[in-house]
């Protein structure tokens, strides 16, 4: 479980990010909404300690994750490219992460392996740096590699941006039989509704840093969503 506990974050006057209380059950597929410059990533930064909050908290379960660091072997999340290690090929990356998580040859190639149709080919075995992948390569690596080390929670930002359409519906087929074989938690931002809609079990609606819907009930999201933005 995630709790957001009293949460803010002010930049000079400017409040971007104000949460009372936010609960976030395991295994639950949490989806995050909300026009440019709602708070998405603030709120996903001061959960993985990356932003400070200026006051309030973000437990995973019983952690403050501004003060203790044991949630980061739980955590495994892909908010941008600064996250990637550039000057390595996808393969080196993976293996890199391959060590520090402890992981077989076996685990890795078995991890890969669901990545397959995903990858479509233009990733592993290239001999190419990631700073040289397109930007929608470069987001599949940096999901293959926030999955692996079988975190219990997933952190996405905007997973389906700069990604075609057919890699698109691989990642939502990916992300779904994910959800079923293990109890990880998705927290996923993005501006496609109907992607998020379709994964999500519950969409919480962010405009200017407060939460203005909570939607629980898959069989309305979409409709309020689009009655909210005019879509
Ligand atoms: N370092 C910073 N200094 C000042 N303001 C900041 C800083 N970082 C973020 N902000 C502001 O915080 C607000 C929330 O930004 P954030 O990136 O969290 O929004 P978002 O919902 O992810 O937007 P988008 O959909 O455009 O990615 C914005 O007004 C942004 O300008």
């Amino acid at each position: 479980m995630i709790v957001v506990q009293d949460l803010k974050k002010q930049y000079k006057d400017a409040v971007v990010l104000d949460v009372p209380s936010l609960e976030i059950p395991r295994s639950q597929c949490f989806g995050l909404v909300g026009n440019n410059g709602a708070g998405k990533t603030t709120l996903f930064r001061i959960m993985l300690d990356l932003v400070r909050a200026t006051s309030g908290r973000v437990m995973l379960e019983d952690i403050d994750v501004s003060k203790n660091e044991d949630w980061k072997s739980r955590v495994g999340a892909f908010l941008d490219e600064h996250m990637l290690l550039s000057y390595l090929t996808p393969d080196e990356y993976f293996e890199a992460l391959r060590k520090i998580y402890l992981l077989s040859e076996e685990d890795l190639r078995l991890h890969l392996a669901k990545f397959e149709e995903l990858f479509n080919e233009e990733i592993l075995g290239k001999k190419k740096y990631i700073r040289d992948l397109s930007k929608g390569n470069l987001k599949k690596v940096g999901i293959a590699a926030a999955m692996m080390g079988n975190p219990e929670v997933v952190m996405l930002d905007e997973p389906f941006e700069n990604l075609d359409p057919s890699s698109q519906v691989r990642l939502k087929k990916l992300i779904l039989q994910e959800k079923e074989m293990s109890q990880r938690t998705f927290l996923i931002s993005s501006h496609d509704l109907n992607h998020v809609t379709e994964i999500c079990d519950r969409i919480v609606l962010l405009e200017k840093g407060k939460v203005i819907k909570d939607l629980q009930e898959k069989s309305t999201m979409v409709e309020e969503l689009n009655a909210y933005f005019g879509t």
